[in-house]
């Protein structure tokens, strides 16, 4: 409990900067004991009548050298602990991020990303105190009681031993505020990541809320999330402030106990006037660093309880296939979809029995009313969900039999989400392709029509802003797919790739994907099915299942869903474009 021998092993370079803290604290104890005697000798002396000028200046000299020792091993000691610290951060924040990474992306999915972000700030923060401050100092005050006692024994056993006596006291009274502790931790720890994952979701959302004048609402409600926040620091501060409060009686009162029974001693003739300020000056000492593990025990345990997050996270099992084998792509990617079932919850099926083959080098499109499932096949074609039944089988074979790596090397997704990273355009493009030049990248700039404006806004060092928030609608698009072009996939998901975007940017990317039909395997999901005219083959899907198929001039001739879907957006654009030319 006060001791994560799990925690210690992770960061196992921290452990002999731990030892080392201690040993210069303990010579800093030394230091202090070698002080405590001279000057009661001083006194001692003084009292009798003994104390020369010489030895004066002789006993000062040896103290001026022993407080000397403390101030420099003290200074030491809070080098050493800072460098028990220091990797913390950095190998636990490592950890988290590896973890992350090597989880296929359809477990990455189930992550709260808010809750992430506080374990792996706050959280990894904490520890850093555990290590530092509260580590050291727990092994030291074992230590410092034993060394005060096997010195302090020969001038009087019974003092010496009432002192140590009375220092299990303290850890134990820890142990005590530990048991309650735990619980309130643990429901701190709770409210603290609900109220983060609020405040981030608002954050994000807070342009919406604006817009519908929501703002007011949910600010409201994110006061009373606060307010519990803060009730439950309110306790969580009000239990450490009693323990602090405490463990000082214990403190102070064992260190009175062990100064009365000194007195008591010396009138009893059994200790001297030596002995007496001797006890005097040191008996604070025995209980001096288990009160200062107190004050950092509850930083620490309240890094602890972090830390049974971040190991809850580093355990979860990665259900990546160990057998998994190189992506076989000779030629081009054919898919074939065998009896798929896909359901978010128990109650409705996204994907409903879906079969169908996706040919390689042709363009296939799905088409379907909105919630038909369009979105959850690409997710499930691009692994971010795992189906419940069924098969995707990718030239053969299956996504999970497959390495990640070789996979994603050979399928790509343009998404009308495509995240452009801050930085320049060269590094948002180069995470496509870390080998490929400057010029290879104006050549694939230029066959989305970029090349100019990139090159009139300071070239390939052009600063971009997250999410591409200093570009156009169009313009993130066609850079998406500049930087999917460069990655130079055998099989290309346009997930409503063209959807809100200028006519232009739409054209630009449509006649593309038209070209590299004939080089590459393309799926399109478009709601507009006037994209669909081109396709090699198009599947309609209704409620998650297969409802029609065929190519355009097929699908018009049934006279079905397509036919009228398609007849319903021409009477749309023919009245719009009316309206316009009227206008
Ligand atoms: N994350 C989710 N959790 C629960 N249900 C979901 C989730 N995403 C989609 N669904 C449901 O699954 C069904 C299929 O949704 P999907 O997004 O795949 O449809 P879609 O054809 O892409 O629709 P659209 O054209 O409107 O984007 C819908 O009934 C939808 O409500």
């Amino acid at each position: 409990m006060m001791i994560d021998k799990r925690l210690i092993g992770t960061v196992t370079d921290s452990k002999k900067w731990i030892a080392v803290t201690v040993l210069w604290n303990w010579v800093a104890l030394v230091g202090g004991i070698v002080s405590a005697v001279v000057f009661a000798w001083v006194l001692q002396q003084a009292f009798d009548g003994s104390l020369s000028l010489g030895g004066g200046i002789f006993y000062a000299i040896i103290l001026i050298v022993a407080l000397g020792v403390r101030a420099f091993a003290g200074s030491m000691s809070v080098k050493a602990s800072y460098k028990a610290s220091t990797d913390v951060k950095h190998r636990l924040r490592t950890l988290i991020f590896e973890k992350l990474a090597s989880m296929p992306l359809n477990q990455v999915n189930q992550q709260s990303t808010s809750s992430i972000i506080q374990v792996a700030s706050e959280g990894v923060e904490q520890l850093e105190i555990y290590f530092g401050r509260y580590l050291p100092q727990l092994f030291y005050s074992l230590l410092a009681p034993l060394t005060l006692f096997a010195f302090l024994v020969f001038f009087n056993a019974p003092t010496a031993l009432i002192l140590l006596v009375c220092v299990p006291l303290i850890p134990m009274s820890i142990i005590a505020v530990n048991k309650i502790a735990k619980k309130l931790l643990s429901k701190y720890w709770a409210i603290y990541v609900g109220l983060g994952s609020s405040f981030l979701d608002n954050l994000q959302g807070l342009i919406t809320l604006k817009i519908y004048q929501d703002d007011e609402h949910k600010s409201q409600k994110m006061d009373e999330e606060a307010e519990h926040f803060r009730k439950i620091t309110m306790k969580v501060l009000t239990m450490q402030l009693n323990s602090v409060s405490l463990m000082d009686l214990l403190a102070y009162g064992g260190a009175a106990v062990g100064i009365l029974t000194a007195l008591l001693q010396y009138q009893d003739g059994n200790l001297g006037i030596f002995g007496v300020i001797l006890f005097i000056l040191l008996s604070s000492e025995f209980f001096i660093p288990l009160r200062l593990l107190g004050s950092f025990f509850h930083v620490a345990m309240n890094g602890k309880a972090a830390s049974d997050k971040i190991f809850t996270l580093l355990d979860t099992p990665v259900e990546e296939n160990q057998q998994a084998v190189k992506f076989a792509v000779e030629n081009a990617i054919s898919v074939e979809i065998n009896n798929l079932h896909f359901a978010y919850s128990p109650e409705k099926q996204a994907i409903n029995g879906l079969n169908l083959t996706i040919q390689p080098k042709q363009l296939t499109v799905f088409v379907g009313k909105s919630g038909c499932g369009k979105s959850t096949l690409v997710s499930l074609l691009m692994g971010f969900y795992k189906a419940q039944q069924g098969k995707i089988l990718f030239n053969g074979q299956e996504i999970q039999d497959v390495e990640r790596h070789s996979f994603y090397q050979h399928v790509s997704l343009v998404s009308h989400s495509s995240y452009i990273f801050k930085g320049s355009l060269r590094e948002n493009m180069l995470m496509a392709n870390l080998e490929a030049s400057d010029e290879q990248i104006y050549q694939t700039l230029a066959q989305v029509n970029l090349a100019n404006f990139v090159r009139e806004n300071g070239g390939l060092d052009m600063p971009l802003l997250s999410r591409g928030s200093n570009l156009s609608g169009g313009q993130i698009q066609r850079l998406a797919l500049a930087r999917a072009l460069l990655h130079n996939a055998d099989l290309y998901i346009f997930d409503e790739a063209t959807s809100n975007i200028d006519v232009e940017s739409e054209e630009i990317i449509l006649n593309f994907i038209q070209k590299l039909k004939n080089e590459k395997t393309i799926v399109m999901i478009s709601h507009r099915l006037a994209n669909a005219v081109w396709a090699d083959n198009i599947y309609v899907l209704q409620q998650g299942e297969l409802a029609e198929q065929g190519n355009h001039r097929q699908l018009m001739d049934k006279q079905g869903i397509y036919a009228e879907m398609f007849n319903q957006q021409q009477n749309l654009e023919s009245i719009r474009n009316g309206g316009n030319n009227n206008a």
